[in-house]
């Protein structure tokens, strides 16, 4: 049987993560290998040449499953009936720079593309965003789209799941695929917090596999959680291709589910569970069955998990609050 196009708009599409992510959803990784894609390409005016190149070498990859490809600077056609949509285009942080000046320059982006999304999207769209400030540039775009289901807008915390995977298999001698179960909470800043006491190794505690409470604190955790800036200061550039991976993962998962007896992480709206208060987007454990996602209920959470996980709320409320201000929200 013959699959009726998907339509998937990637904004910033001539930037760096566009780069690395647009041959990917392409040849079929994004939605799986059956699933035949209509590409739109959203960029500013002075990008559009260099998305157009982008578009010349998808065309010469003569990708069986990539039916056509539009680039524009407007987003309500960008948006036209999008059932997949990558907010990838934002202002990178650049060395120095902290998130809290970003949240200006990014909402001037984030407000218009959600309208857009609302105006003219398909009724199933999913939303991703991994422009920088995520969690909060999804808030910004959530709230200028009424019309669109809440639970639609997500943020991307992926790739700080997988940072937080090979640290651990690292650490264990295991390997990614021996690990479950594994959980980001909060934002996707310095504050995050990786979390290996639900996780599991080959069916064992992770907590008690590692059992160094020193590591814990003050290796794998800053590790995971800085590892954003520290790319950044080793390449002058901040992460493309392993954000471009993180992000195929995300929207794969959302769409295909996760797999039995195991869970991801992903920035959504919060409905309350674990305290964080409603409606902020923040990262949680989630499984997903049949394209909807589910928050992962009733785990313990220690003293150390408790204190962590509050200070990474504590920043995403503060950033909702100051986006408040400036008229975004
Ligand atoms: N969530 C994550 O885990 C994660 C990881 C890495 C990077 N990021 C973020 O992803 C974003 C993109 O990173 P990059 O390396 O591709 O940056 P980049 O500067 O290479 O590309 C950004 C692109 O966005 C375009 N753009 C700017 N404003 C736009 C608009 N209004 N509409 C459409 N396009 C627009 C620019 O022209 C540029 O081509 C940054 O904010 C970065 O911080 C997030
Ligand atoms: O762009 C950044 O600030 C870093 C990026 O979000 C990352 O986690 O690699």
């Amino acid at each position: 049987m013959t699959r009726t196009p998907v339509n998937v708009t990637v904004t910033g599409a001539a930037g760096q993560i566009g780069y690395a992510l647009l041959f990917r959803i392409a040849s079929g990784h994004l939605l799986g290998p059956d699933v035949p894609v209509n590409l739109r390409l959203l960029e500013i005016t002075p990008a559009l040449k260099a998305a157009e190149g982008t578009a010349m070498e998808l065309d010469d990859c003569a990708f069986p499953l990539l039916r056509s490809i539009e680039i524009t600077d407007d987003a309500n056609v960008a948006f036209d009936g999008a059932n997949v949509a990558l907010l990838v285009g934002a202002r990178p942080r650049t060395k120095g720079m902290e998130r809290g000046d970003l949240l200006a320059a990014n909402g001037g982006i984030f407000k218009p593309q959600g309208k857009a999304i609302n105006d003219n999207a398909a009724d199933d769209i999913k939303v991703l965003v991994v422009g920088n400030p995520a969690n909060t540039n999804a808030l910004i775009a959530q709230a200028s789209a009424p019309d669109v289901p809440a639970e639609r807008f997500t943020a991307m915390t992926r790739l700080d799941h997988n940072r937080a995977l090979t640290q651990l298999a690292k650490k264990t001698g295991t390997t990614v695929s021996d690990i479950k179960r594994l959980t980001i909470w909060g934002n996707h800043s310095a504050t995050q917090y990786p979390d290996i006491f639900h996780a599991e190794i080959a069916g064992k505690n992770a907590a008690e596999v590692v059992n160094d409470q020193q590591w814990l604190a003050d290796e794998f955790i800053p590790t995971v959680a800085k590892r954003g800036a520290a790319i950044i200061e080793a390449r002058g550039a901040s992460s493309a291709a392993s954000a471009a991976n993180a992000a195929i993962d995300h929207v794969h998962t959302w769409v295909n589910g996760t797999a039995e007896g195991d869970w991801t992480s992903m920035g959504i709206p919060s409905d309350g569970s674990y305290g964080v208060p409603e409606g902020l987007i923040s990262s949680f454990p989630v499984t997903v069955k049949d394209g909807q996602y589910s928050i992962v209920q009733g785990l313990d959470i220690n003293e150390f998990s408790r204190a962590r996980i509050d200070a990474s709320v504590k920043e995403l409320a503060e950033e909702r609050d100051a986006v408040r201000e400036l008229g975004l929200i």
